[in-house]
């Protein structure tokens, strides 16, 4: 089968202790006034980036926000040209690491990520913002991160829950790439390694946090499921979590932990070759129960009841995501939409994947 693959163009250093070469890396980029972004959860974490930076700092923005509202770029961006920064350092989840992304889209810097969860944002030229209640996204190679620092360290403390969650997230991204309509050779490579590296590592990682060839074999797989995002199309189960979050303000990666395996098993009869492959990357004799056995064995919320949404939105929510949807190996059906969310509002396991649809 003829195939057409894509290499993005970035500059990754992995391992232990990695962000002590954070400077040498800015210089590399020829930048002279880093900003660097956090969240106001993290702001000691980039405070300290700061100082590290040295000279090389120009100052701090640390109100990074989830889904990238526009309102928080443009106070970023006012800071940025007071500052008169180069580059970006983004220390965080997808949340600092989108808002680098949004920046760079406006004012063409440079920017370093720093990830510290497993939402793979740093190898994706994939930007998502919110405004006025409506998430969109974008692809263009301006958004990617030049240079990306995986620091296993900084991923020690990430709490149990959240890494958990935060690894499913990662997982979906290869999950989906498996069944895109552009998927190849090459990048299911990376999915099913990814998959695997993440199945194996998170149920250690929820018993034993500190575990540090767990937390290593799971930014590894982050990274590679992060760059099947980012080289592939996306289909349902980011639609429905786009949705939920975007319209909904649902929180990120608990609601892909949620969705993923009804996502999964509305699909499963359409894509019975990329099903073969997730099982066997999970180690599980059926994609959608091995990744509703996985989110069990994390301790994940199964929900989307226990995170917010209510039984009233799913009407909204069927409409949101059925409007304008990415194409799906399966087709997208109302009622068929409406009762995978039904099932995921409820936390219910999901339904039978031997129905034959198109
Ligand atoms: N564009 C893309 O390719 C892409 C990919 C994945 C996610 N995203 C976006 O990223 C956002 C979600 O990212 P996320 O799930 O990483 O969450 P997040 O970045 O919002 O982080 C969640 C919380 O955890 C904190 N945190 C992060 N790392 C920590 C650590 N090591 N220790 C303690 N606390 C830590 C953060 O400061 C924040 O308060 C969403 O907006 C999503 O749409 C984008
Ligand atoms: O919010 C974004 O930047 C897009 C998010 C995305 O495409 C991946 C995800 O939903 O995890």
């Amino acid at each position: 089968m003829p195939f057409v693959y894509n290499g993005l163009p970035s500059r990754v250093i992995f391992g232990s202790g990695t962000l002590s070469r954070l400077a040498d890396e800015v210089r590399e980029l020829g930048c002279r006034r880093a900003i660097v972004l956090a969240t106001p959860q993290q702001a000691t974490q980039g405070r300290k980036v700061l100082e590290q930076l040295g000279e090389l700092g120009a100052g701090l923005f640390a109100e990074a926000r989830m889904h990238t509202p526009v309102e928080i770029t443009d106070r970023a961006m006012r800071q940025v040209e007071a500052l008169g920064a180069d580059c970006t350092v983004a220390i965080g989840g997808g949340s600092t690491i989108g808002l680098g992304k949004a920046i760079s889209l406006r004012a063409d810097l440079p920017q370093v990520a720093i990830p510290t969860t497993y939402a793979g944002s740093e190898m994706t030229p994939i930007l998502g913002e919110t405004q006025d209640g409506l998430k969109t996204t974008q692809r263009t190679l301006r958004v990617l991160p030049e240079t990306v620092i995986y620091d296993v360290d900084l991923t020690l403390g990430l709490p149990t829950a959240m890494s958990g969650t935060s690894g499913i997230n990662a997982i979906a991204h290869a999950v989906e790439a498996l069944y895109a309509r552009d998927r190849n050779p090459i990048v299911s490579l990376m999915a099913e390694e990814g998959i695997a590296a993440l199945a194996r590592s998170l149920p250690v990682i929820a018993h034993d946090p500190e575990n540090a060839t767990a937390r290593s074999d799971a930014l590894y797989g982050a990274w590679l499921c992060g760059v099947c995002l980012g080289s592939v199309g996306m289909a349902l189960h980011h639609k429905l979590c786009h949705t939920l979050g975007g319209s909904f303000d649902l929180p990120h990666a608990e609601t892909h932990t949620i969705v993923l395996p009804h996502a999964v098993a509305y699909n499963a009869a359409a894509a019975p070759e990329a099903m073969s492959h997730i099982a066997r990357a999970l180690g599980a004799s059926d994609a959608a129960d091995g990744l509703f056995d996985l989110a069990c064995a994390v301790g994940a919320p199964l929900a989307l009841a226990d995170i917010g949404l209510k039984e009233a939105d799913i009407v909204r929510a069927t409409e949101i995501a059925t409007a304008n949807p990415y194409w799906n190996p399966r087709e997208i059906e109302a009622d068929g939409i409406r009762r995978l969310l039904e099932n995921a509002c409820a936390g219910r396991r999901p339904e039978s994947t031997t129905r034959t649809d198109s």
